[in-house]
């Protein structure tokens, strides 16, 4: 079958950066064109299948223009700088993006929107088909407990992580507080110390948890008078994100450019 995807992967040597390989690698409609990762990891020079136990042909390279020669679409998994750096390069050479960095600033943010005139993205904290739904049973629990119920968002995830709380726990807040009709971040208590008074009625409260190998666990509390709510999503494996990035780069195939998410990638907002 001819590969109808030509797919570039920043991070390569990263945990998502492996999983979207072995993903690929995997696929029947998806081919691995290139590898990018920052100057200073090791990785760079090996095949992008080594770690794998797999000879790919591609090398993972720092260089972008060498990298990105033959990639129609980039998937990114790293650090918000880096993330910025190569969506630059993507929409000046008009290569589509799958973007799953998290802990980008509202001026990144802003960046990034600009540049999906010119190219078009798919930006999401959560690639997950099980996530995405989560937010949508989300949605409706907010509507409906919108009145005597505190909400507090968990998350816990690996001792590697570099941010908090998670993209996808702050997505989850943005979703609640839209479905609230309030303002995330006037609402928001993302952490408490100390003497901090009793909490304050209509916030939303978040918590984190950072330890061993955990891959990613969202639960949304609704605390009520004699009664509980939790909404959990939890987890197992990298796989599912990979294969919502792959799922965003066929949805991205027929678009020339804009800002979109796994929402719209899954046709959830219709719902
Ligand atoms: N949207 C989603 O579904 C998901 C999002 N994520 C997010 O993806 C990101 C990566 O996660 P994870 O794979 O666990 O992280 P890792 O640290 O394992 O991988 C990050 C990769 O990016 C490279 N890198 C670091 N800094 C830069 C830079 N400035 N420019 C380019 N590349 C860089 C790293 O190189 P080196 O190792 O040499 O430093 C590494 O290869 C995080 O923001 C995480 O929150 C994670 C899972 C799912
Ligand atoms: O860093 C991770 O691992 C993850 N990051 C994303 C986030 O910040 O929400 C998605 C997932 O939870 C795993």
């Amino acid at each position: 079958m001819t590969a109808t995807l030509p797919i570039a992967i920043a991070g390569a040597s990263g945990r998502m950066g492996k999983m979207l390989i072995e993903t690929i690698l995997a696929s029947d409609d998806a081919s691995l064109v290139g590898a990018l990762d920052i100057a200073q990891s090791p990785a760079i020079g090996q095949d992008a299948g080594a770690t794998l136990g797999k000879k790919t042909d591609v090398v993972i390279t720092a260089d972008l223009a060498q990298g990105l020669a033959n990639a129609k679409f980039l998937i990114d998994f790293t650090r918000p700088e880096g993330t910025l750096n190569h969506a630059r390069y993507a929409a000046e050479h008009g290569i589509k993006m799958i973007i799953g960095t998290t802990g980008l600033s509202e001026e990144q943010l802003a960046e990034l929107k600009e540049l999906s005139t010119r190219t078009a993205i798919v930006f999401a904290p959560n690639m997950s088909v099980g996530v995405n739904a989560t937010f949508k049973l989300l949605e409706l629990a907010a509507k409906i407990l919108n009145q005597g119920y505190d909400i507090e968002v968990i998350e816990a995830h690996h001792k590697h992580k570099v941010d908090a709380p998670s993209g996808t726990a702050l997505k989850m807040g943005e979703v609640i507080a839209q479905a609230q009709g309030k303002n995330l971040k006037e609402w928001a208590v993302l952490s408490r110390e100390g003497h901090t008074g009793e909490r304050q009625e209509g916030t939303i409260g978040f918590a984190t948890i950072r330890g061993g190998d955990i891959v990613g666990d969202h639960t949304v509390l609704f605390a009520g008078d004699g009664e509980r709510i939790e909404i959990t999503h939890k987890s197992a494996s990298r796989m599912s994100y990979a294969q919502g990035a792959l799922r965003a780069a066929r949805f991205l195939n027929d678009q020339s450019n804009g800002l979109f998410d796994m929402q719209d990638v899954l046709g959830l907002n219709q719902l």
